[in-house]
């Protein structure tokens, strides 16, 4: 389950190009992951939008409201 989500958007990504997606798992505490994630153009060169994550495992109860 997302409990933090930021997103630095650094420049627009043009209608219709192909860009190059980097998601990594920086570490895994307990219950929470932290996960970053680059968008950049497919030569790398430009950098579209930067994130960084905070995932933590859940039941399924909380998803019923547990
Ligand atoms: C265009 C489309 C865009 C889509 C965007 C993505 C959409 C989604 O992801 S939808 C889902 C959105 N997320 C939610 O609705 C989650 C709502 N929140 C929750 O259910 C709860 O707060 C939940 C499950 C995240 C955490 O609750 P709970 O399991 O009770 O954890 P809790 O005991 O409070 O915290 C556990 C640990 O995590 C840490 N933690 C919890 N929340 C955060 C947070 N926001 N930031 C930093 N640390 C946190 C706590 O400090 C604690 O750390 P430690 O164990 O070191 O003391």
């Amino acid at each position: 389950m997302t409990a933090n989500l930021n997103i630095n958007y650094r420049r627009p990504i043009p209608l219709g190009s192909t860009v190059l997606l980097e998601s990594s798992l920086e570490k895994k505490e307990g219950r929470k992951t932290f996960i970053t994630c680059r968008v950049t153009s497919t030569d790398g060169s430009k950098l579209h939008t930067e994130t960084s994550a905070l995932f933590l495992s859940i039941t399924a109860s909380h998803l019923l409201g547990g």
